[in-house]
Formats: C-alpha cells, sequence, structure tokens
C-alpha cells in the first residue's frame, strides 16, 4: 500500500441545476518523499484533487487514504500554502512564522528558534521584524514556505504558489522550495499549469485534461537533481509533456529530391 491511496475518485458539483463532472475516475498513487506536480489546463480539476487530498473538499466517488487512514478533514500535521501567501499583515514576518507553532503549544523561546532556523533557510533572517506590506511578493511567499516548514508538515499542499511572481523570482523560488524539499524529505503535491515548473520540480508529473477532469498521464522525472532549464535532459521531458498534451508535432522527416 502506498502513504496516499487514491482510488476511482469522482467529484461532481451542481451548478445552477446541472451536474458538473470536475474530477472522473482518478487513480494515483504516492510514496512518501515523493515531489508531485499536478499539471493542466485551467478547469482540468487540480485544485479540487488536492483541495481532496487537504481535506478541505470530499469525494463523490471513491476512496482517498493518507497513511492508510481515510481523510475526513484537514490536520495540523499536513499544511497547504496558496498563492495569496496568506500572511497576518499586522504581525512581523517571525511572528507570521510562529503563528502554527502557538497552535501546537510550543513554548516562547523554543518557538522563536525555530522561527529563527527557518528564516534562515529561506534567506530571510535579516527581515524577521518587518511586517508582510515591506516585502516583495516573493519574499512573502518565502514567509509562508517557512511558516509552512516551521510546524514540520508530513505533507506540503500548495497551490500555484508561485504564479503571481514574476519569471525570475519564480525560478529562483522553484530552485529554493526544490532544494529545501528534497532536503527535508518532504512529500509535496504542487498544482501548476507551468510546463517548465513542473519538469523543475517533480519526481513524477501527473498530466490532466479537463471535461471531465481526468489524469491523462504520468510522467517520471529522471534528472537526479540536474534541473538544469537548458540541459538537453531537462528539453527532453519537457518535450515529453508538451506531447502528452498533444502540443507538440511528431518530427517530421522531409525528403528533397
Ligand atoms: N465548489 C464548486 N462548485 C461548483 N463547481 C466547482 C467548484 N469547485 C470547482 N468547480 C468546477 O470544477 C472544475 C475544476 O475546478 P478546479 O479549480 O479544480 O480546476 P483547476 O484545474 O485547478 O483550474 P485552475 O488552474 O483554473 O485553478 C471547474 O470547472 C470549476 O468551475
Amino acid at each position: 500500500m502506498s502513504y496516499i491511496e487514491i482510488h476511482d475518485v469522482s467529484r461532481t458539483y451542481r451548478q445552477k441545476d446541472q451536474v458538473f463532472q470536475a474530477l472522473s475516475h482518478v487513480d494515483l498513487q504516492i510514496e512518501q518523499g515523493e515531489f508531485i506536480c499536478l499539471l493542466g489546463p485551467s478547469g482540468c480539476g487540480k485544485s479540487t484533487l488536492l483541495n481532496i487530498l487537504a481535506g478541505f473538499d470530499r469525494v463523490t466517488e471513491g476512496t482517498v487514504s493518507i497513511g492508510g487512514k481515510p481523510i475526513t478533514a484537514p490536520t495540523i500535521r499536513n499544511v497547504t500554502i496558496f498563492q495569496n501567501y496568506g500572511l497576518l499583515p499586522w504581525r512581523t514576518v517571525e511572528k507570521n512564522v510562529e503563528l502554527g507553532l502557538e497552535s501546537l503549544h510550543i513554548p516562547a523561546d523554543k518557538r522563536h528558534e525555530i522561527a529563527e532556523h527557518y528564516l534562515k533557510l529561506v534567506g530571510l533572517q535579516d527581515f524577521r521584524h518587518h511586517h508582510p506590506a515591506e516585502l516583495s511578493g516573493g519574499m512573502q511567499q518565502r514567509v509562508a514556505i517557512a511558516r509552512a516548514l516551521a510546524v514540520d508538515p508530513d505533507i506540503l499542499f500548495m497551490d500555484e504558489p508561485f504564479a503571481a511572481l514574476d519569471a525570475l523570482t519564480r525560478m529562483n523560488l522553484q530552485d529554493e522550495i526544490s532544494s529545501i524539499c528534497r532536503q527535508q524529505h518532504k512529500t509535496i503535491i504542487f498544482v501548476t499549469h507551468d510546463i517548465d515548473e513542473s519538469v523543475v520540480l517533480a519526481d513524477r508529473i501527473v498530466i490532466m485534461t479537463p471535461n471531465p477532469g481526468h489524469i491523462k498521464a504520468i510522467l517520471p522525472v529522471d534528472l537526479h537533481g540536474q534541473r538544469d532549464r537548458t540541459s538537453p535532459d531537462f528539453l527532453h521531458v519537457r518535450d515529453r509533456v508538451f506531447q502528452s498534451f498533444s502540443l507538440k508535432p511528431e518530427d517530421k522527416t522531409e525528403y528533397y529530391i
């Protein structure tokens, strides 16, 4: 049995007087420590699947379990990071990172020590007394990542966390989250519609397509930590993803007489 088991999951929503099928017969098994990207165009059910796994939504049919237990509600063991950072504007950076630790009733001096550690990890130790509004979008998302890691979650769910950032900041954060999460052996489920992002980050890319939302293919990324965006191996995986979406015409042989 795998760490996360998704069996024959379907999700329908009632939209006005119609039933809309957001997910149809999804099967997926995920091992502990895997970095999984759910990749697909708008409306293919990526967030729906993530929300079901995070316990924010429920299945209409099928079963989902983590560590052998059915998912019934969100738990403090798993943390979700959203696109809009979700920081509390009236708290300093440090106090934002300590937030989850307070819910775990960790004493103040220990909280402080853990917050310091994770702020250092994301390179923001010098900004601990700043407020979120004084930071750039990329820095705010780093605070959200530090806050998420500080509670030492089993699983990190990330729903397009870098979508609002400029391309260069986004690339930096992709590299950072990839190395931090691999160092810490976290299980990550990461939603994106960006093909390059999925190739940079994932151990496996789950390719989803809409109407109804389902898994079209699962692509292992065998780049062994070598995620140089310009390397031939990287471009080869990228091409395979494009082909899965049928976005890249097959190479055609041309004959000249
Ligand atoms: N609570 C809801 N009620 C009704 N319909 C919903 C609800 N949640 C999602 N849907 C529908 O299910 C479909 C899949 O939505 P979902 O947000 O999972 O897609 P997505 O792949 O994450 O898209 P995007 O990349 O745009 O966020 C959409 O057509 C959406 O309108």
